[in-house]
């Protein structure tokens, strides 16, 4: 039997030959990096086929190849990455020889493939190699505004049932049914002054020292200290706002952890504010109002000083200058909030054109 030559197509890149045999079902045999035997249906049927070539540059003896229904693919890794001007020693192209238009590439295409390949590599081992402790980073704060968002949305849907259920009347007890998950919650939420100093989230100190900070006073200083202010309406007005903001914020972040975004709950988390902040902020206000005749009387936290000067300065001057800064804050926070809300939808609608 006659052996004939088959059609080889080839591209390069600057480590390997890619060779292209154009025969149906064939069978490779003998292989060198020099020669190469097949049977196959080719351009005349079915016969053995050979060709041979002598590289431009020594190649690695491993020949890769694969054969499919209509070619066989082989892949040859060059000795040296170096981009070859010829493929083969001879100047004359062998007559069954071509390139391979589906794989070529120029040098310049065929460095940016490289530089390409090589900087996804880079990418891919900097984030592997921060896989754990971004892992661990996510994780955490997942569980942290999982844990908010329960602790909040306990107390929101205790408050609404009660008030669906008792009318007025659950204005005056809110305190004794919800008191404990909120100094739960609000111990907790003294970790969101800590994560922006560790550098876990990008929220500013100031203005969740501001947050944390102004929602404790009331809580532990006014509520907690003070018997005569737990069954004021006034309790439930505060609670209701705090929660009705944390029960959209957290969900909120839980998704952020997870890369992920819902609209709906992304404008509640960045509009409920502007209505709720100025509210809780009088709310507050009004707690801290009826708390100054009741330090007085009882002269809880009041500093001794001489008796020529009387006998203490009751607390309630400290609480008078922390209504200023209450409205300093408030100013502060809307500000900010303000600036977050321009800079999710600025930076939403730059991504989408
Ligand atoms: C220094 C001495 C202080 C003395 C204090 C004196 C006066 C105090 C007066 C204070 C008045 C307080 C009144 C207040 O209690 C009234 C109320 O709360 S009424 C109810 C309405 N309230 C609100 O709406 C406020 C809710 N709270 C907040 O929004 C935050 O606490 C605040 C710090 C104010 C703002 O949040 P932040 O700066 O974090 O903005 P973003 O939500 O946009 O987050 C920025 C990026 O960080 C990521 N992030 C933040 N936290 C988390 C988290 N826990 N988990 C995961 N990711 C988080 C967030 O996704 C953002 O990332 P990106 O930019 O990539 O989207």
């Amino acid at each position: 039997m006659q052996i004939l030559t088959p059609h080889v197509y080839w591209a390069q890149r600057h480590g390997e030959i890619y060779l292209r045999v154009e025969l149906s079902d064939a069978k490779v045999g003998q292989s060198t990096t020099s020669s190469r035997l097949f049977s196959g249906h080719g351009a005349k049927g079915d016969n053995e086929y050979e060709f041979s070539l002598e590289f431009l540059r020594p190649v690695r003896s491993e020949i890769n190849h694969k054969s499919t229904q209509r070619q066989v693919d082989i892949k040859i890794k060059k000795q040296e990455e170096h981009w070859w001007d010829r493929l083969t020693l001879q100047e004359k192209k062998p007559l069954f020889l071509a390139p391979d238009f589906d794989r070529w590439l120029d040098e310049s295409d065929a460095e940016m493939e490289l530089q390409a390949k090589e900087e996804e590599k880079i990418n891919r081992i900097s984030v592997e190699s921060r896989v754990p402790y971004l892992g661990l980073k996510k994780g955490y704060l997942f569980m942290y505004n999982l844990v908010q968002f329960l602790g909040f949305s306990w107390v929101f849907v205790n408050m609404t049932v009660r008030l669906f259920i008792l009318g007025q009347d659950s204005f005056y007890d809110t305190f004794h049914t919800t008191a404990d998950m909120m100094y739960f919650c609000q111990m907790m939420a003294m970790l969101e002054v800590i994560n922006p100093l560790l550098g876990l989230v990008k929220t500013g100190f100031f203005p969740a020292m501001i947050q944390v900070t102004g929602r404790n006073v009331i809580l532990f200083v006014i509520f907690g200290s003070l018997e005569e202010m737990q069954n004021k309406p006034v309790v439930f007005f505060v609670f209701y706002l705090w929660s009705t903001i944390e029960i959209f914020r957290y969900p909120f972040y839980m998704l952020a952890c997870i890369g992920t975004d819902w609209k709906l709950l992304t404008w509640l988390r960045y509009s409920l504010w502007i209505p709720l902040y100025p509210l809780g902020v009088i709310a507050e206000a009004v707690a801290v109002i009826q708390s100054l005749p009741i330090f007085d009387e009882t002269r809880l936290f009041s500093f001794p000083l001489p008796a020529v000067l009387g006998h203490s300065l009751s607390f309630s001057y400290s609480l008078q200058l922390y209504l200023v800064l209450m409205f300093l804050g408030l100013f502060i926070n809307f500000r900010h909030l303000y600036k977050q809300r321009r800079r999710r939808y600025r930076s939403r609608k730059r991504k989408v054109h």
